[in-house]
């Protein structure tokens, strides 16, 4: 028996068989198949559990666009703000991510390879609690990562077995406290990892289940799981103290082929790790104290050889790789790095108390992401990857030349046209399509870039707008005129939207297209079929590095409209702190013309007069906030804070209360006991009150509880992290669709489709 993981081919079943995967999910293979990357990171979040709930229902993790982390400190008695930092990942997944959507996304795609003779490695990391049992075994009706790949596993050797003959075997084992132990036969004792020079990793004495349905598996899991080291933990009820490994092995050999065939062996290790906290958090005490600290010693290990992997895949040279440093790297040497491709799900809760947890677990995560040489989501280094397409699209070229030297060779040879009678047209139909994706792709970005435009210009005219409306009154013509083009800017913001969404449809059809081009390869000459996939892989970095450049531009666009907007908050802010006692006072006396009002006329149908007079007036007093009490727009925003540099200088056009109101406030028992108008009101419709201010109950004046309602924004809009969309703009349903939706090219960073590994 011998392993061939290292044979760098992608069978036909493979590429046929990752055909129904996640468009985003193709592109990671794609980077996996052809060794630019070989580890996946994805970050899963839990619900909060009832318990939970109880405690604290402040949840410290938000997930955003299925790639961003966004983890924030709890407001705690000392750190008042919230403290957010932002991870980007390969894939997050929320709290409502199905158990069969996380699988479809890191693991299925895997189980192409393992079929063919590859090695792969699923492990979920994370503190205790977070969810990694759930994730790789999961619950009844729930079943976990380690059952579904058996249940694809064996859907997929059916459909292959015309061409090969398969044998599944099952190996179930724990590694606790740096002992190794059979989780399927208990008995065989303490045992040993080996290094065979023919096998690879092995461990003596382990019992090997051959497994020919996935109901001998489940009962083979449910069995070991008992066996399992669990202990109650503060963190857990069933903790996992140990790591849990399943290694599913793959052998094949080719039927029919009339010649001695080697057998082949993909492995699949899926592993659920014990608890990455730290001993603290737990109150762990004596031998628990032990086993964290075992734990987090081969989790230790583990980050080292992801880390020295990471550097020997960025110098090119051989580096020395701390697999001996614990018994869980000792037995994952052959299936960390290398060809093997690892995938390592994150799994985190987004519980306040595990707060700091959670934090080092996703920097953690995130060194781990880094071992990534290329296809990295993470804008901040967009540079890098432009200066590295740069040199593969030139080694790309030097290839393409070379290899069309042969092809003319073989064209022009009278004894070997078979096949190759049609390569120009191939090529030419090739170029053409590749023309077609780039010239749709400019359009694509220059629409981008109009639409960026129209939203930063929507946003000043809209500071404007409340402006001039806080100025001048809504009927006022320059009010009118403002409007009028903000008008005309939300009708070609939505048209550009439209634009947008069109021609991103018109990409995703062309890369439909080229697929089919790619498909009616089939059956050429090697040499041609290789000829015509380097051109292609050549005009896809193109592609991408124009992608990357359209995609730093349109983040400095936004970056600059989220600029404004901060701007526009602060200023809200500032004006409204500017304003709160004045609207303090407006509100009391609103309030007690309304409430004079009902008293006096509301039941008295027939007095129509008084009914008119009251009505009248108490416009008057609405009128002066109608425009902040829209949900449309915000409140009044004055042009000193928004376009003069030096806001503090003019003076507030709200008029302050003297010190003589100050106190009355001050001294007041609620707020209800005040009787106060604004000695510079003109459009006081009462007369200032003969009663006595009660002075008796000596109150601070608390300001955020009388802050009048209607100075805040019914509802801040969102600022998403991929688009931002201006809160001003109304949308109709079909229109609040983001346009960008499907437009995976444009996330965190460039992502290189259609690449498909080849010799
Ligand atoms: N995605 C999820 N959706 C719903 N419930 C979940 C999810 N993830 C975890 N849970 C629940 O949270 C609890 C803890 O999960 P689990 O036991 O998988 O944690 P763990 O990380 O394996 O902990 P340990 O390291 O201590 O073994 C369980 O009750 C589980 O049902």
């Amino acid at each position: 028996m011998k392993s061939s993981k290292s044979s760098g081919k992608i069978s036909r079943n493979e590429s046929v068989l990752g055909s129904d995967q996640e468009p985003e999910t193709t592109e990671l293979i794609s980077n996996m198949h052809q060794g630019v990357s070989n580890i996946l990171v994805a970050v899963r979040c839990r619900p909060l559990t009832k318990k939970e709930k109880e405690v604290d229902d402040f949840k410290t993790v938000q997930i955003l666009d299925g790639k961003l982390v966004i983890i924030t400190e709890p407001p705690g008695p000392v750190n008042k703000r919230l403290n957010e930092k932002k991870y980007a990942f390969d894939f997050a997944f929320g709290e409502n991510v199905s158990q069969q959507e996380v699988f479809n996304k890191t693991t299925m795609f895997l189980l192409e390879g393992v079929l063919s003779g590859y090695n792969a490695t699923v492990f979920a990391y994370g503190p205790t609690g977070a969810g990694k049992t759930y994730t790789m075994l999961g619950e009844v009706d729930k079943l976990g990562i380690m059952l579904m790949s058996f249940i694809e596993l064996f859907t997929r050797i059916e459909v292959l077995s015309n061409e090969r003959e398969y044998q599944v075997k099952i190996s179930y084992l724990e590694i606790y406290n740096e002992i190794v132990r059979d989780l399927i036969s208990p008995s065989s004792g303490y045992l040993d990892i080996r290094e065979d020079p023919d096998k690879g990793i092995t461990v003596s004495g382990l019992s090997e289940l051959v497994a020919t349905s996935p109901q001998e598996v489940i009962e083979c899991l449910r069995l070991g799981n008992k066996r399992r080291t669990c202990e109650p933990t503060e963190a857990n009820q069933t903790s996992s103290r140990s790591h849990a490994v399943l290694q599913i092995l793959v052998e094949y050999r080719e039927k029919n082929t009339g010649i001695e065939t080697e057998k082949a062996t993909g492995k699949l290790s899926l592993i659920d790790l014990a608890g990455s906290e730290r001993a603290a958090n737990t109150k762990n005490r004596g031998i628990r104290l032990i086993e964290g600290a075992n734990i987090n010693r081969s989790l230790l290990a583990l980050g080292n050889c992801i880390n020295a992997l990471y550097e020997a895949n960025l110098k090119g040279t051989k580096t020395y790789i701390p697999y001996r440093d614990s018994k869980l790297t000792r037995l994952l040497k052959d299936s960390l790095g290398g060809n093997c491709r690892t995938v390592m799900i994150v799994c985190i809760s987004p519980f306040a108390m595990f707060y700091d947890d959670t934090h080092n677990t996703l920097k953690y995560a995130n060194r781990a992401k880094n071992i990534k040489t290329s296809s990295e989501r993470n804008v901040v280094n967009v540079t890098y990857h432009i200066s590295k397409y740069k040199d593969i699209i030139n080694d790309l070229r030097k290839e393409v030349l070379e290899l069309k030297k042969v092809l003319m060779k073989k064209k022009n040879s009278p004894k070997n046209l078979d096949g190759f009678e049609n390569a120009d047209k191939y090529e030419s139909e090739l170029e053409g399509h590749m023309q077609k994706e780039t010239k749709t792709k400019k359009m694509y970005f220059e629409a981008v870039k109009s639409w960026d435009e129209l939203q930063e210009m929507i946003l000043t005219r809209e500071c404007e707008l409340n402006d001039a409306r806080y100025t001048h009154g809504n009927d006022n013509n320059v009010v009118l005129s403002i409007n009028d083009q903000v008008n005309r800017l939300k009708k070609s913001i939505a048209e550009q939207e439209d634009k947008v969404g069109k021609m991103n449809s018109q990409f995703e059809n062309l890369e439909k297209v080229r697929k089919e081009i790619q498909e009616s390869w089939e059956g050429l000459p090697e040499d041609l079929t290789k000829t015509l996939k380097i051109t292609l892989q050549q005009h896809i970095i193109a592609l991408s590095e124009l992608e990357n450049e359209q995609l730093k531009l349109h983040e400095k666009n936004q970056l600059k409209q989220k600029d404004i907007y901060i701007q526009i908050l602060q200023n809200q802010l500032r004006d409204r702190i500017d304003n709160l006692e004045a609207h303090s006072l407006n509100n009391q006396k609103s309030l007690k013309q309304e409430k004079f009002f009902l008293k006096n006329f509301e039941t008295n149908d027939g007095n129509a007069k008084k009914n008119k007079v009251f009505n009248y007036r108490l416009q008057g007093i609405k009128s002066k906030n109608s425009y902040v009490r829209s949900e449309d727009t915000l409140p009044p925003l004055s042009p000193k804070y928004v376009l003069n540099k030096n806001p503090h200088k003019k003076e507030s056009k709200i008029p302050r209360y003297n010190s003589k109101y100050q106190e009355d406030i001050s001294s007041a028992s609620s707020l209800t006991d005040l009787n106060l108008i604004h000695p510079n009101s003109s459009k006081n419709i009462h007369k200032k009150s003969t009663g006595k201010i009660k002075r008796k109950v000596k109150k601070p004046f608390d300001v955020s509880n009388s802050e009048p309602e209607f100075t805040r924004p019914k509802q801040l809009p969102k600022i998403s992290d991929k688009f931002y969309m201006s809160p001003y703009v109304k949308r109709s349903n079909e229109q609040k669709k983001n346009p960008f939706a499907k437009q995976h090219n444009v996330k965190y960073g460039v992502m290189i489709r259609g690449i498909e590994k080849f010799n």
